[in-house]
C-alpha cells in the first residue's frame, strides 16, 4: 500500500489527516484491495428493468445460491492476489452486494455518493460509517442532486466518465463529484442516456487503457466518436448480451478480467484480444440487475 500520496493535491482540506488508503486513479490498474457485501439479504427489487423482466419470468432469490455464487467471487478475487474487505449486510438492505453504487475511490480518497432511491441510498451511511472505522477513511460526501457509482467511470489517469440517465445520476450529482477531477484538470466526458439502461456500467466498461466493452448498438454515435478521439477501442457487446450483464466485466490489472458466465461470445471477443477472462456463475446476482462490475468496489488499485 502505498501511503505516499501527494496531500499537496488534495482538494478537499478535511480529508487532508485521513490515510490515503482509498485510492483509485484508474478503473484497470492493478487491483490490491475490494470490497465486498455478501447478498445474504438480497431480494429482487423492481427497480431496474433487467429485475423486472426477471420477475416476470418468475425469478425468486435463492439466498444460500447467491452466496455461494458471491463466495466463489471472492475466492477468485483473493486467488488473483487482492485482499477482499466485507462490508457487513443488512436485512433490508436488498441491493447493498452491488457495492459499487454507494460508494467510490477516487484520487482524492472515497467519495460517499447519493443514490436516486431511498433503499439504495440507506446504504451510504452504512458505508461512510465503515469506511471509517474498519479502514480509517472518512469520506467525502456528495449532497447534490443524485449519483450511483455505476455511473462513474475513472478511465484512466486523467480521463473520468459519467453516466448521466437523469434517474440514477443526475446533472447536478455529476457536477458535484466531478468538481475537484476538473479542477485537477481532468477531461470529464459526460454520457446522456435513457434510464432504461440504468447505470453507464451495464453498457461501457473498460478493460485496459485503450480497450473497452461497450454496447455499440446501444450508445449514442457521438459518444463512441468521443472515445475513439482519447484512443479507446471497443469491444462491441449487443443489447441482449448487456442485459446479461455481459458488458458489466471486472479489470484485476488490465490484463486478467472477471466477467459472469452467460455471454460466451464476449468472453471468447475479449481473449482474442489477448486477456485473460474468467468466467464465473452469477446467475442469482445478474437477475438483480448487476453483475462483476457492480458487485465490487475498488478501494485501491496500484499507480
Ligand atoms: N452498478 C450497477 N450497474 N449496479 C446494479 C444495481 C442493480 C440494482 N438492482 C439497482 O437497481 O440498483
Amino acid at each position: 500500500m502505498k501511503l505516499d500520496f501527494a496531500l499537496a493535491h488534495r482538494p478537499f482540506p478535511e480529508t487532508r489527516l485521513q490515510p490515503a488508503f482509498v485510492r483509485v486513479r484508474g478503473e484497470t490498474h492493478r487491483l490490491t484491495d475490494v470490497a465486498l457485501c455478501t447478498p445474504r439479504y438480497l431480494a429482487p427489487v423492481p427497480c431496474c428493468s433487467v429485475t423486472k423482466e426477471a420477475l416476470r419470468e418468475g425469478y425468486s432469490t435463492d439466498n444460500a445460491r447467491a452466496v455461494a455464487q458471491h463466495g466463489r467471487l471472492r475466492e477468485l478475487l483473493q486467488a488473483s492476489g487482492v485482499r477482499c474487505h466485507s462490508l457487513p449486510p443488512a436485512a433490508g438492505q436488498a441491493d447493498m452486494c452491488f457495492t459499487r453504487d454507494a460508494a467510490v475511490a477516487t484520487p482524492w480518497g472515497l467519495v460517499a455518493l447519493h443514490p436516486a432511491l431511498d433503499h439504495r441510498a440507506s446504504e451510504v451511511d452504512k458505508i461512510a460509517g465503515w469506511a471509517t472505522s474498519a479502514l480509517g477513511e472518512r469520506p467525502r460526501r456528495i449532497r447534490q442532486g443524485r449519483i450511483e457509482g455505476g455511473d462513474v467511470c475513472i478511465a484512466r489517469p486523467g480521463l473520468l466518465i459519467i453516466g448521466v440517465s437523469g434517474a440514477r445520476t443526475d446533472e447536478a450529482g455529476a457536477a458535484e463529484f466531478a468538481a475537484p477531477f476538473e479542477a485537477d484538470g481532468w477531461d470529464v466526458l459526460r454520457y446522456r442516456f435513457d434510464e432504461h439502461f440504468l447505470h453507464l456500467d451495464t453498457i461501457f466498461c473498460m478493460l485496459d487503457e485503450k480497450h473497452a466493452l461497450a454496447c455499440t448498438d446501444v450508445l449514442d454515435d457521438a459518444f463512441m466518436a468521443e472515445l475513439a478521439a482519447r484512443g479507446i477501442a471497443l469491444i462491441p457487446v449487443t443489447y441482449k448480451e448487456a442485459r446479461r450483464l455481459g458488458c458489466n466485466v471486472l479489470s484485476i490489472d488490465g490484463h486478467s478480467i472477471i466477467a459472469a458466465a452467460g455471454t460466451p461470445r464476449v468472453a471468447r471477443m475479449m481473449r482474442e484480444h489477448g486477456f485473460t477472462v474468467h468466467e464465473l456463475e452469477l446467475d442469482e446476482l445478474t437477475a438483480c440487475g448487476g453483475g462483476v462490475h457492480c458487485l465490487t468496489m475498488p478501494l485501491q488499485r496500484e499507480g
